[in-house]
């Protein structure tokens, strides 16, 4: 029985409950966030709710702890849990470009034997970019365009579409550190957050957050597309984010695993 403890109660974590309801070999067994009320909403949506509502008692009784809050959640929990001997899952990406975090996070893992997932969140072809970083690779690149709203532009601003950012990955994140994790994991499955290209865009005409990815190496060229249906809670947020994070977590209880 995998025991989960979940560190923020938002558009991902309800996601992530509803998906694991049925699940076999594994219990929610702690939830926190810093707004109470967002802890006893999730923990109304369980048939068998959890008992802890701490992080202190979450180290305790979990193994496998969860961050769906936000990139400062990272270092405020990640680093304890895994000092604490725990394996983690990272949805907030972008913290991960802070190279000294980075590092520590590596050599926590590695002492204390423990495992950092990082789900392919709102992309894929994760497996793919890996595998090309086997051998050379020239460019990836990710072109984001989301409704103007979802990336704090508002009132005349927000009518037209325009190029918000160009730059690297590094910058993108924290220029917009609830947007553009992909970005990171781009990064870190790839060449890494300074040569990684990103560019934002505002667009008044989608309903959708579309993320193109363009990767160029030795092994040829990949292009994908994702035209990604917001999170109902939080239309920064692409369901599909949820839906890989829901994903991960079963491949870590399953006994067969699918890909690479
Ligand atoms: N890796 C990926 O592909 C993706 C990652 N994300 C990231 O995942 C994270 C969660 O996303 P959502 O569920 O949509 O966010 P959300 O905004 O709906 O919920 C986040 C929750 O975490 C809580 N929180 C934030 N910081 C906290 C802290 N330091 N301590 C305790 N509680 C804290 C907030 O109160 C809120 O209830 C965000 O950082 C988001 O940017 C989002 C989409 C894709
Ligand atoms: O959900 C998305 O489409 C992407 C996103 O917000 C992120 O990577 O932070």
């Amino acid at each position: 029985m995998l025991n989960i403890g979940i560190i923020g109660c938002g558009a991902i974590t309800e996601a992530i409950v509803r998906g694991l309801a049925e699940a076999d070999r594994l219990k929610i067994r702690a939830l926190y966030d810093r707004h109470p009320q967002k802890t006893a909403y999730i923990s109304g949506l369980l048939k068998d709710p959890p008992e802890i509502f701490d992080f202190e008692g979450m180290i305790k009784a979990c193994d496998l702890i969860i961050e769906a809050a936000s990139q400062g959640a990272v270092r405020e929990f990640i680093l304890p849990a895994l000092k604490a001997g725990k394996n983690a899952m990272i949805m907030s990406v972008g913290a991960l470009a802070d190279d000294e975090l980075l590092d520590e996070i590596k050599r926590i893992s590695e002492e204390k034997h423990c495992k950092v997932y990082i789900p392919s969140g709102a992309i894929a072809g994760i497996d793919g970019l890996r595998a090309a970083a086997e051998s050379k690779i020239e460019k990836v690149r990710i072109t984001t365009r989301k409704p103007p709203q979802t990336l704090g532009v508002e009132g005349d601003e927000a009518l037209k579409e325009r190029v918000l950012f160009e730059g690297s990955a590094r910058e993108a994140v924290k220029r917009f550190p609830a947007n553009i994790n992909v970005s990171l994991t781009l990064s870190l499955a790839g060449i890494g957050p300074d040569l990684t290209e990103v560019v934002v865009i505002q667009d008044p005409m989608i309903d959708r957050n579309i993320h193109e990815v363009e990767i160029e190496g030795a092994f040829g060229r990949m292009k994908m597309r994702f035209e990604n249906l917001p999170s109902p809670s939080n239309p920064k947020t692409s369901f599909l984010a949820a839906l890989s994070a829901i994903s991960a977590i079963k491949r870590i209880t399953e006994p067969i695993e699918i890909g690479t």
